[in-house]
């Protein structure tokens, strides 16, 4: 049932992966396309704005020109002047004088001009003519801009007289003077009345889209105009797909890459369980004991059992890899029992010898979280002989899932004097609460820390925090991972009581352990701290 639900699990996410990353490569295809037609877009609308706002700077300074001269409005010199702001400006067609309505002099002296009646006049008191037409020449595209009695006329395209390679490309402005209802003051192409909604309510610049058109809105800062670039719907998705066919396939790619990759380490997974299964059978395990030593008196207080598999092909294989196998596929119960049992065969009569010496074992999650390594430890006591004293349990962060459950399950070894040693302090995310919510005995500061000790690591002040915190807690220590003498005096001179590592010895066998270290002194019990073993 179990392995049912495994391979339904793989396959799915195997599915999950085919399926989403191709997903993903289409979103990412809309995402680029919509921000290269919005760039397209928005340049556009920069250029019309940039156009508009120079429209009307150029006739503000010509109204001021013009209200300088000393002359009569239509005086043979104003009029001249008239003719040097039109010749000198790039946007302005004419300028002239109005009175009452009636244009009586221009820049344009041959040609009458009529303004008409102002569509609607700005907040600064402009009048904008949106029918300007020259009585010559019937209705022409033109507007004019009054200010006073003076007005410019002005070429409607002239603002929206932008150039691109994007067909289609519609454009507007949009005087935030004029009602909303009345659309824009000059517009280019298929120009949509929903868009003045949108204008109204932009104070910068923004992109949106309707069912036509990807449309840019750019505020003016300088006036109160705004210009819009519509660039057409289906340009965008021209360009998306264009992309997704340079990315789907990709994705495609990568999806099944991912997926081959689930199956194989699902199938290896399985098949390391299987070799597991097997090797349990024909006893391919064995353990090794790295020495804990007294840092103060450099005895051996005690040994960590760490557990080897040899493959009869010579192959080994590290618990690393084969502990997290044997967790998630529940072999992890089996591999526990083996331990006890070859920390018996190892050891055989010597614990019972020696109370003060301990052997660290580790335990797995699910064998502390359910409970059942208390009966198994009882049952080891009363096959080998060896007293609770010799035994510690290691656990980590992670073996501990559920805090209540365990607390119990620490309770039940305690009270039979076994010690609980919390392993890797330091590497995981909530340390400090476990400690707070767990009665241990011991804490093993975790390698990664000891490493950093004499560095310039970010980390290598964080040893110095772990160890002011046990000993408040009067807590015993256990440094992992010694490897150098500087290490160790620090760890010494800072009040560490023990330390495990390489500087005193890489594991080896139990035999070995016995014969290279001094073993019968009990260790010292400091003034104010609890003994490893108390
Ligand atoms: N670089 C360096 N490394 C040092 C030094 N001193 C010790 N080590 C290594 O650090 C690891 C310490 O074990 P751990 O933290 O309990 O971490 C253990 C433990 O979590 C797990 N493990 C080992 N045996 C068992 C077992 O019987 N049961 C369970 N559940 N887990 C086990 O596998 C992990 C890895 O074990 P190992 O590969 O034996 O690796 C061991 C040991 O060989 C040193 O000075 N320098």
């Amino acid at each position: 049932m179990r392995h049912r639900i495994m391979l339904g699990f793989t396959l799915l996410l195997a599915l999950t992966a085919v399926l989403a990353l191709p997903w993903f490569a289409l979103q990412e295809a809309r995402r680029q396309a919509y921000n290269i037609t919005g760039e397209i877009a928005m340049g556009l609308a920069r250029d019309v704005l940039h156009r508009a706002n120079e429209t009307s700077r150029q006739s503000l300074v010509a109204f001021q020109r013009m209200q300088k001269v000393a002359t009569a409005p239509c005086s043979s010199a104003a009029v001249a002047v008239m003719q040097q702001l039109d010749l000198t400006s790039t946007y302005i067609q004419a300028v002239g004088y109005a009175h009452d309505g009636q244009v009586l002099c221009s820049s344009m002296a041959s040609v009458p001009i009529r303004l008409g009646a102002p569509a609607f006049y700005t907040a600064r008191g402009y009048a904008i003519y949106a029918d300007v037409t020259l009585l010559e020449a019937g209705h022409t595209p033109l507007l004019a801009l009054g200010g006073g009695d003076f007005f410019v006329v002005i070429h409607r395209d002239l603002p929206l007289d932008t150039w691109t390679t994007v067909p289609g490309v519609s454009l507007a402005v949009f005087h935030l003077d004029r009602p909303v209802g009345q659309g824009p003051l000059l517009a280019h192409g298929d120009v949509s009345p929903s868009w003045a909604a949108h204008v109204a309510s932009q104070t910068a610049g923004s992109t949106f889209t309707d069912a036509k058109h990807l449309v840019a809105v750019l505020r003016s800062q300088e006036f109160r105009l705004s210009a819009v670039a519509a660039v057409p719907i289906g340009y965008m998705h021209a360009r998306e797909r264009d992309i997704a066919l340079r990315l789907v396939p990709g994705g495609i790619l990568a999806g099944i890459a991912v997926a081959a990759t689930i199956l194989l380490l699902a199938r290896q997974q399985r098949s390391l369980a299987a070799a597991l299964k097997y090797a349990l059978r024909r006893d391919e395990f064995y353990l090794q004991y790295q020495p804990i030593i007294d840092l103060a008196s450099g005895h051996c207080v005690g040994a960590e059992a760490l557990l080897r598999w040899r493959r009869p092909n010579g192959e080994s294989i590290g618990p690393d890899l084969f502990i997290p196998v044997a967790e998630q596929t529940g072999i992890i119960t089996r591999l526990t029992e083996r331990v006890l049992e070859l920390i018996q065969a190892d050891t055989g009569a010597f614990l019972a010898r020696a109370p003060h010496f301990h052997i660290a074992l580790n335990v797995a999650a699910k064998d502390f979280q359910s409970g059942r390594i208390v009966p198994m430890l009882d049952r080891f006591l009363e096959r080998s002989g060896a007293a609770p004293s010799n035994l510690t349990v290691e656990i980590t962060e992670r073996t501990v899932v559920d805090l209540e459950k365990a607390r119990g399950v620490l309770l039940q070894l305690r009270a039979r004097g076994i010690a609980v040693s919390l392993d890797d302090f330091g590497t995981g995310y909530s340390s400090l609460s476990y400690l707070e919510a767990l009665d241990v005995d011991h804490l093993k500061i975790d390698r990664s820390f000891i490493e950093a000790i004499g560095t310039r690591a970010p980390t290598s002040q964080v040893v110095q925090h772990i160890i002011a915190m046990a000993r408040t807690l009067k807590l015993c220590m256990v440094a992992e991972g010694v490897e150098s003498q500087a290490q160790a005096d620090f760890l010494e001179t800072h009040g560490v009581q023990y330390a495990q590592g390489w500087l005193f010895g890489k594991p080896m066998a139990f035999n070995e352990l016995t014969e290279t270290y001094r073993m019968w002194e009990p260790p010292k019990v400091r003034s104010g701290e609890r003994s490893h073993r108390e």
